[in-house]
């Protein structure tokens, strides 16, 4: 990238830059090795040309669209394999896949959720049946759970799978509308087989929603099998290649050893055999709201690069009468903006590295019957989950709207960013509903404090509060970490007392719930982001880098934790012992701060690593050719081809005409 002509806007920003940009990739990355790899592979999926949009693809028809994506789906899928086999090598296929898209992959649920879920469901049988299938693309599957009537209370959803012990056989309905399929993705058009999250039915008796595989199209004619009703849902707000779809069966029969049978059975007589807990059903969405954590970071880390790039680049007004105009990026109001965008990224990152090991090591407890550690891990994703989504989709958001106009341009692409990033905040748990999972088991973590009992690291802060409400505010990092805690803890009390007091005034207790329910979203969002904090500060003061990069990571670290305690400064106020005048040299610690990364801004955008083909931006590309970009974009618009449009002579001279009689 150094050799391309830049802007000299981004030359000089590169210039100024305080610390080693190649550093600072590295880390991100996990090594140079790791840099060199990624980029390898990333040079070998885009000189692939027939990866490559002759006409952008907002351009063309919703079908010709999908179909498209199909296209460039089948042929990444190949070039991965043989990249694979040749260099052994496991590639990150989701940042690779906003290059190749630019919205999603109608492929996304095959890899994300069905192979997951085999892995995770499947008994050893079943996984040896279905998996190597499923890996090398014999079949093509998705995760079918929610239904038109059902997405977030999965207990209610209404898809039957009833047990016929005669031929060993359950049988699939959907006797009403509001039972159909509706979202997984790929179902559209795509897949051939389905993860099905159905209701079990045993001589009459429920027994409890459970997975099942299932062929829902011919593997030759890709017609749907008798008694299969199945199609697309239609143009969402993002999200157009990801060929969402519904799905009905009517007396629909699959074979017994189609449910997945890792944790609960049904024995051939019709035996129900329980697992060892029945939330593991549910444990392919804990993975994936890991991953979505990750997701955030990516996303964030785009929408950044867009717009610093951008603001670099951009002239506009004065902030001296006398002197030229500035780069918006010298403007304070942007750096504010902005540069919480890159910091989220960071947090973002360091926070998914944290919960994904969180989410092994219940993995392997679990695999040996050890469930301790599960109900902390899931509380923790959901928060996590619910938290980062949010704050991606307004980072992103705002990372669009410091753009100015050229920020509503499909070309820049933020606006399609947008669309995928805000999709992270309803699917895999929409996000009031996962906050106010993580409420329950604050709650009982609440009471547990209150008896006295050792509470699960992540809620250790609970007792310490309990025991000392009193602590003297400090305005260093760790106090403010410290700070967010007893907001946090201030909070859960605040939500438990206003229960008790309701259910004191005659409530019971789901009702003092729901009434409490805004204080208890709000608890879990602060619980959310005390963690945010402490484990992101930690991951930073524990970082091996040279000084230069230890010193802006802490500066970015350091933004993060004074934004979010001064856009929360009221809960501070009421929770904490911070004073109004702490509260001001906050303030002004921020200004500190902002002007600190200012120099480094491009730089840092530079070291997320964002080949031109992933940013798809005429904004934020490396090299800085805004208007250039702007005006080659536009002149690909098909009404840019000919000098006069028919409609002109259809309906606009006739309309003159008219006018002038
Ligand atoms: C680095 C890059 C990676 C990129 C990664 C990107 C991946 C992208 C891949 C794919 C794209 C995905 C596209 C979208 C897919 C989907 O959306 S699939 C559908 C997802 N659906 C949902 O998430 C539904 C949300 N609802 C639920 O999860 C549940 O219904 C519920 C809200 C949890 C409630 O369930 P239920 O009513 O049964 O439970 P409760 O009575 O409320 O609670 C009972 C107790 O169970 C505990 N519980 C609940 N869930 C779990 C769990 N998963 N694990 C462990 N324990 C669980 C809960 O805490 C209660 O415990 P308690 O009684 O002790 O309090
Ligand atoms: C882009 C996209 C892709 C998707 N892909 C898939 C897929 O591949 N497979 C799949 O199975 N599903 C998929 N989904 C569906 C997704 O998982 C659900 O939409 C999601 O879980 C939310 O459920 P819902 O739509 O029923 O929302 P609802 O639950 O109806 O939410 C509506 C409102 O009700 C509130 N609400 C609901 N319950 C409660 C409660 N208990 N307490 C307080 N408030 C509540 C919510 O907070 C929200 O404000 C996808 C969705 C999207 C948008």
């Amino acid at each position: 990238m150094a050799n391309v002509k830049c802007n000299p806007d981004l030359v000089r920003e590169r210039a100024k830059c305080s610390f080693d940009v190649n550093e600072l990739i590295h880390l991100i990355d996990g090594g140079e090795n790791a840099t060199k790899e990624k980029r390898h592979f990333e040079e070998t999926i885009f000189s692939v040309k027939e990866l490559q949009d002759a006409v952008p693809e907002e351009y063309l028809s919703h079908k010709d669209r999908y179909e498209n994506a199909v296209r460039k789906a089948t042929i990444l899928r190949d070039v991965c394999r043989e990249y694979m086999k040749k260099y052994n090598y496991k590639p990150n296929r989701f940042r690779v896949g906003h290059g190749v898209f630019k919205d999603v992959s109608p492929f996304l649920l095959h890899d994300g959720m069905f192979v997951a879920t085999i892995i995770g469901q499947g008994t050893p049988e079943q996984q040896a049946e279905w998996l190597p299938k499923a890996e090398n693309m014999q079949i093509i599957g998705t995760y079918a759970q929610t239904e038109l009537g059902h997405g977030s209370f999965i207990r209610g959803l209404e898809t039957r799978a009833t047990y016929d012990p005669k031929t060993e056989e359950f049988i699939l309905n959907n006797a009403t509308l509001s039972s159909f399929k509706w979202w997984p993705g790929g179902l559209g058009s795509t897949v051939n087989h389905c993860i099905v999250v159905a209701q079990l039915f045993i001589n009459g008796k429920s027994y409890g929603i459970q997975p099942f595989i299932v062929q829902i199209r011919d593997l030759n004619t890709h017609k749907p099998l008798p008694g299969v009703k199945v199609g697309e849902i239609g143009p969402k707000m993002g999200f157009q290649t990801a060929n969402n779809g519904f799905l009905g069966f009517e007396n629909f029969r699959i074979p017994r050893m189609n449910m997945l049978m890792k944790n609960a059975q049904v024995l051939k007589d019709g035996t129900f055999v329980k697992g060892m807990n029945e939330k593991l059903t549910y444990g392919t969405m804990v993975m994936v709201r890991v991953g979505i954590v990750g997701d955030c970071s990516l996303n964030t880390s785009l929408a950044a690069t867009i717009a610093v790039r951008y603001s670099a680049v951009r002239h506009q007004s004065k902030i001296k009468a006398k002197e030229p105009e500035v780069q918006i990026l010298d403007y304070v109001t942007q750096q504010h903006k902005l540069f919480i965008a890159i910091a989220s990224s960071h947090v973002f990152r360091n926070v998914y590295s944290w919960l994904s090991k969180s989410y092994l090591n219940v993995m392997k407890d679990l695999a040996q019957g050890k469930q301790d550690h599960l109900p902390e891990l899931h509380a923790t994703a959901c928060c996590l989950k619910a938290v980062c989504s949010r704050d991606a989709g307004s980072v992103v958001e705002e990372c669009r709207l410091a753009c100015g106009g050229h920020g509503y341009m499909t070309s820049s692409n933020l606006p399609l960013v947008y669309g995928f990033t805000i999709a992270t905040v309803t699917y895999e748990g929409e996000q009031t509903v996962l906050l106010l999972q993580t409420a329950r088991y604050l709650v009982k973590a609440w009471l547990a404090a209150l008896q006295g009992k050792v509470l699960a690291p992540s809620v250790s802060y609970l007792s310490d509060w309990l025991k000392n409400d009193n602590v003297r505010w400090q305005n260093t990092p760790e106090g403010i970490v410290k700070g967010f805690q007893h907001v946090a803890a201030g909070k859960v009390k605040a939500a438990y007392d206003t229960i008790q007091k309701y259910i004191k005034l005659g409530k019971d207790y789901e009702d003092a719930w729901n009434l409490a329910s805004v204080q208890l979203m709000k608890a879990s969002e602060a619980h959310s982001r005390s963690i945010l904090c402490e484990v992101s500060w930690g991951e930073v003061i524990r970082t091996s880098a040279s000084p230069n990069l230890l010193q802006v990571l802490k500066q970015l670290a350091q933004l993060y934790l004074v934004y979010w305690t001064l856009e929360t400064s009221g809960d501070f106020l009421v929770y904490s012992n911070i004073s109004k005048d702490d509260i001001a040299i906050l303030r002004e610690k921020y200004e500190e701060l902002l002007a600190a990364i200012r120099p480094n801004a491009v730089g840092l955008v530079d070291a997320f690593d964002l080949r031109d083909e992933i940013l798809h931006s005429t904004l934020g590309s490396y090299d800085g050719r805004v208007y250039e970009r702007l005006m080659e974009e536009a002149l690909k618009s098909p009404l840019n081809q000919e000098s006069v449009n028919a409609s002109f002579h259809k309906y606009l001279k006739p309309l003159m005409e008219k006018a002038k009689l």
